[in-house]
This record gives structure tokens, C-alpha cells and sequence, in this order.
């Protein structure tokens, strides 16, 4: 919304005011504005502060005893007074977060249709396929930079959501401008409603999604197309991030857009970013390299190889080969360790299968190696879980890996909660708390003896706000490998553990404005070194960032002439 310290002129008056989120005080209208917007008597009398009515909200806030009741809560203020909902999760977004977000946003998209109350962001259903520019045309918001876009099929852990998805894209942008600063009125989620093959939601009456399999093949991808393009021609320097799409369409999907358009899949890259920044942290601070780690994934799906990916690509910079960072690096999925011989491999997979012949001397390793066996054998200092699969990190695994490793690094990334691959409480007991670890969910402190564990929340939200804040400060074109790439490196130089030699691996939430700023600003130089694009000064892009950085206050309203 712009320089804050300018009023705001509006064309036009009375209760619609009080109807549009983005403008909407409530009773923080002055006696002025009031008498000028015809708002006179519409609101109580009293004239209050933000803080005031902050302290009100927080207060209904706490009187609700389940986390979906304080999500629907917040979220009617979100859909009220935007200003407000800002505000409220600044002042609490250590414990507001998890409750707009992940975990009880799993469970907002689960009871989607069953909660829903208000419009927000843009349904575009594949029947309506022939009016997409038209529907893009009625978004409540025009200067949109920041589009996350779902079909709603792999919903967190929770799998096929049809549009019950939207609540991720909500989420996922409610974190853009309470992280990184950008403005609501700049933000549009989008939900595609191409069917579901979720037959608890299509037998469901309350379902409010198109009750219809889901399109696939051609027709999907044709789908696609038009929604991309269409929202190039409506907003074309936007960044569009896709998030939550099935294996089978997250990898294709952004291959085929990511050198077209500005993009990025979170799943894959904001993933891995994290990740990554989360490893070379652990790495600092243990006073060792990424490339000296060996690399267990459980899960070999969109996350798994693209935080797999990353990971050669960082170890390739640390100064090791190719080959010499791949034979690191080992995908656990569901038929095991994932082996070149294999067949109906994706192809993102196949880059990261290893040489049949490494298992010859795996004693006791079946035609399927398991996950003990790599656990075993291949002697793992890094285990990471992203399958989505509930207690995979057995005792027996956890304890095997410490055999073989003093200090081992877990990290269950599977959301939400329910999905864990074990809980840090469990690691912590069976490595008698050497493990370092961290959760895609977020887990409160483990008490082992007379020490107590932080446990960090390894989750891309941790980045994607600020690649977004990035982008908008330079107008970057696309995003690169590069800028996700700065983007890891921006983060672990935010680590108390790695700059202070304690405390926690990443930053806690109170800095995240701070951390946000650091990976834009690394994203923004990135993007410039990649022609991406144009050269500004190091102050100009500081600068930039400054200005994009919205804060939830009220603007004073001045009223255009009619
Ligand atoms: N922490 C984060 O920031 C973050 C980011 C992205 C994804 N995730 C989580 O990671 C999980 C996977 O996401 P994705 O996008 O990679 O999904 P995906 O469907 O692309 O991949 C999941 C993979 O796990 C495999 N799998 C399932 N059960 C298994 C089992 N029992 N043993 C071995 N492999 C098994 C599947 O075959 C699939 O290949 C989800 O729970 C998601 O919430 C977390
Ligand atoms: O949404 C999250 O919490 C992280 C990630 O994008 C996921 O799909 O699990
Ligand atoms: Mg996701």
C-alpha cells in the first residue's frame, strides 16, 4: 500500500468502506474520517488504537480452545480488517503461526468446505477453462506481485484436498507479508479446481469443489498453459509459486516454466533452500563440510530430490566431483534404496539412483535394501525424512545410525504433525540427546535429564518470503539456482548455533523480519549477477527492500473528489 506516512485517497464512502479488508479500521476510524466516509454511527463510539483493538482480538483469540477455532477466528479477521490481522500475528507470531499455518492449516484444508465462510483469492475451475483471463479480471486486488497457485493433490501430508487446498495458498502468502514484508494488497492466492480423486470428498454434500475426477494428461496440461499465460498478460512481472502439486505434475510443471516465466516450486526449491542453509549451519558449527556428510533421504519424492539436488550442487561448490558428491547421497522410497537397475524410476530420480553394484557387499541387503540396510552400510550422518509417512525413523534406525555417528543430523520434515517420521522427543531419547535435529512441523522443547532441546522448524517459510521480497526489491525476471542458492547460504549465516557456537540452528521467529531481509537482499544481488535482472547499487537494493517492506499500521484516509 505504498508510503504509509501519505494518505490514502478513496473514491468512494459509507459501509463498503467498512466491507473491504485492505481498508477496513474498524474503530480505529478518526471522528474525521468518519464524518467524511459517512461512517458516522456504523461503529461504537470509542475511537481506538490498533494496539487497543489488537489486545481486544488477542483476548477472544485465547477464550477458543482449539487450534482450527482460533484459525477460523483469525482467519474472519484476516477477511475483515487485514491491518488488524497483521498486526495481531506480529505482535504473537511465535503462537500465532502454527495456527495459520503449519500444522492447523493441514486441518483447515481438511474441513475446508465445512468452515468455509467468505470469499478470498480466486477459485478457477478447469469447466469455467474458457474465462480464465476474465476471472483474473475480478481479483479483488489489481497490483498483485506475489501469486501461489495449488491443485490441491498433495496437501502437505494429507494427499488429495480437491479445493480444500486453498487454505495452503492462504498460508503460504500470509507468511509473505508477515515474514517478508509484502504487502497483502500485493498477494493473491489461487486455487485450480481441476477435480479430485478424493472419493470421501466427492461423496461429501458439503463439498464446495467441482465434483468430477480429476482432468489429467493433456487436458491438464492445457490447463495449465492457459492459466499461465493468461496471468503473464494480467500481471506479467508477478512471481508465481507453485505449491503442493502431485510428484507426477510438481517436477514437469516447473521444468517447463521455470526459464519462461518468474517461478519457483516451493515443495522442490524453497525445500531444499532451507534445507540446505539448515545443513551448512549444522556443518559450521560442528566445524565440518556439507561434502564430508553422507546423506540418507526417506522419501524420494518432489522435496527429497530436490533438496538431494541442492545438496550436490553445494557439495560440487565445496570442491568435491560430481560423482564423488552423488555416491553420498542415498534414496530411501518405498521400494527402497533407489538403484540405477531399477525399473519406472522418474527421471529426477533416476539422476540420483546408485550404481547397483555398491550393494554387492551389503551382507544380508535383499533385492529391496531397506532402510536399515543403507542405514548399516552406506553409514549415514545426515538422515532426512520428506514421505509424507508417519514413524519411518524407527528406534532400531535412529539407534544403528549412532553406531556408526557420534552426532548424528535427523531431520523429520514431513508435515503436519500426524506425518512425522519420528518425534524429536524419540530421537533425542535413542541417541541420549547427541542428535541434532529438526522438524518440518513445529515441536516444543524436549527435557532430557536437566537439559531441555530447542527444536527447530526446518520449513521452507523460513525462505520463500524472503526469494519473494527479493524479486519484488530488484524486479527479477526469474528465479535462478543461483538465488535459491544464495538464499541457503543467507539463512545459515542467520544460525546462533553456527555464528555463536550455541543455541539454536535457526533463527527464532521474533527475527524473521530481520533473517527475510538478509535473504532478499542475497537473492536481489543473486538475481543481478544471473542477468536476471537490472544492475543497481548494494544501497539501492537495501533501499528497495526498505520501501517494499509493508508494516501493519493504518493509513489516514483522505476522500477524492466525486
Ligand atoms: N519441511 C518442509 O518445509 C517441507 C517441504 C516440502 C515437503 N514437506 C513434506 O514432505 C513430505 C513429502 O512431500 P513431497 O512433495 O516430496 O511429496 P511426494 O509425494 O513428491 O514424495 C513423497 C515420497 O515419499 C515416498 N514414500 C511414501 N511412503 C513411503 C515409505 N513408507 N517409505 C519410503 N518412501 C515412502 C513416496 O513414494 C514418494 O516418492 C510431505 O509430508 C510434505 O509435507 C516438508
Ligand atoms: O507447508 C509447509 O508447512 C511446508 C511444505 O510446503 C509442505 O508442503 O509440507
Ligand atoms: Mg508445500
Amino acid at each position: 500500500m505504498g508510503d504509509k506516512k501519505r494518505p490514502l485517497y478513496l473514491p468512494y464512502a459509507g459501509p463498503a468502506i467498512l466491507e473491504a479488508p485492505l481498508i477496513n479500521k474498524g474503530t480505529a476510524f478518526t471522528e474525521e474520517e468518519r464524518i467524511f466516509f459517512n461512517l458516522e454511527g456504523l461503529l461504537p463510539q470509542v475511537i481506538e488504537t490498533i494496539e487497543e483493538q489488537a489486545s481486544r482480538a488477542y483476548a477472544q483469540y485465547s477464550r477458543f480452545d482449539s487450534d482450527v477455532n482460533k484459525h477460523i477466528f483469525l482467519r474472519n479477521i484476516q477477511d475483515t480488517n487485514e491491518t488488524l490481522f497483521y498486526r495481531l500475528v506480529q505482535n504473537h507470531i511465535t503462537e500465532m503461526m502454527p495456527i495459520i499455518y503449519t500444522p492447523t492449516v493441514g486441518s483447515a484444508c481438511e474441513q475446508f468446505s465445512k468452515n468455509y465462510r467468505r470469499n478470498r483469492g480466486l477459485f478457477i475451475s478447469y469447466p469455467n477453462r474458457e474465462r480464465i483471463s476474465d476471472i483474473l479480471n475480478n481479483s479483488t486486488r489489481h497490483k498483485v506481485k506475489v501469486i501461489v497457485i495449488t491443485d490441491g493433490e498433495r496437501i502437505l501430508g494429507l494427499g488429495d484436498q480437491g479445493i480444500g487446498g486453498m487454505g495452503i495458498p492462504i498460508g503460504k502468502l500470509a507468511l509473505y507479508t508477515s515474514c517478508g514484508g509484502i504487502s497483502p494488497a500485493h498477494t493473491l492466492p489461487i486455487t485450480l479446481d481441476v477435480g479430485t480423486d478424493n472419493q470421501q470428498l466427492l461423496d461429501d454434500p458439503m463439498y464446495m469443489g467441482w465434483r468430477h475426477p480429476r482432468i489429467a494428461g493433456d487436458e491438464y496440461a492445457e490447463f495449465i498453459e492457459d492459466f499461465m499465460s493468461a496471468v503473464k498478460e494480467r500481471w506479467p512481472e508477478a512471481l508465481i509459486q507453485f505449491e503442493d502439486f502431485a510428484q507426477k505434475n510438481a517436477m514437469p510443471l516447473l521444468e517447463r516454466y521455470k526459464d519462461k516465466y518468474c517461478c519457483f516450486n516451493d515443495d522442490i526449491q524453497g525445500t531444499a533452500a532451507v534445507t540446505v542453509g539448515s545443513l551448512l549451519a549444522a556443518c559450521k558449527a560442528a566445524g565440518t563440510k556439507l561434502s564430508e556428510q553422507r546423506i540418507t533421504f526417506v522419501g524420494a519424492g518432489s522435496a527429497g530430490c530436490g533438496i538431494a539436488e541442492a545438496i550436490v550442487a553445494q557439495m560440487e561448490s565445496e570442491g568435491i566431483s560430481e560423482s564423488e558428491a552423488r555416491s553420498r547421497v542415498f534414496m530411501v522410497d518405498r521400494w527402497g534404496l533407489l538403484l540405477d537397475s531399477m525399473p519406472n524410476l522418474l527421471p529426477f530420480q533416476q539422476k540420483l539412483a546408485q550404481h547397483t553394484g555398491i550393494t554387492k557387499d551389503w551382507n544380508g541387503a535383499g533385492e529391496n535394501v531397506s532402510l536399515i540396510d543403507v542405514i548399516t552400510h552406506a553409514k549415514p550422518t545426515v538422515l532426512i525424512g520428506v514421505s509424507g509417512a508417519p514413524g519411518l525413523f524407527t528406534e532400531d534406525v535412529i539407534k544403528t545410525m549412532h553406531q556408526h555417528c557420534e552426532r548424528p543430523i535427523v531431520f523429520p520434515l514431513s508435515n503436519p504433525t500426524s506425518r512425522v517420521e519420528a518425534t524429536p522427543q524419540n530421537i533425542l531419547k535413542w541417541t541420549n540427546g547427541q542428535a541434532l535435529v529438526a522438524t518440518g512441523s513445529p515441536f516444543k522443547p524436549v527435557v532430557l535429564g536437566d537439559k531441555t532441546f530447542e527444536i527447530a522448524q526446518c520449513n521452507n517459510s523460513y525462505i520463500f518470503p524472503g526469494i519473494g521480497l527479493g524479486v519484488i526489491a530488484v524486479k527479477s525476471k526469474r528465479v535462478t539456482d543461483a538465488m535459491l542458492m544464495a538464499s541457503s547460504r543467507a539463512l545459515a549465516e542467520c544460525s546462533p548455533l553456527a555464528q555463536e557456537g550455541e543455541g539454536q540452528l535457526l533463527p527464532s521467529l521474533e527475527k524473521i523480519h530481520e533473517v527475510s531481509k538478509k535473504i532478499a537482499f542475497a537473492v536481489a544481488k543473486a538475481a543481478i549477477e544471473d542477468g536476471v535482472a537490472r544492475p543497481i547499487t548494494d544501497e539501492h537494493i537495501l533501499r528497495s527492500i526498505e520501501k517494499s517492506f509493508w508494516q501493519p499500521e493504518y493509513r489516514s484516509y483522505k476522500r477524492t473528489s466525486f
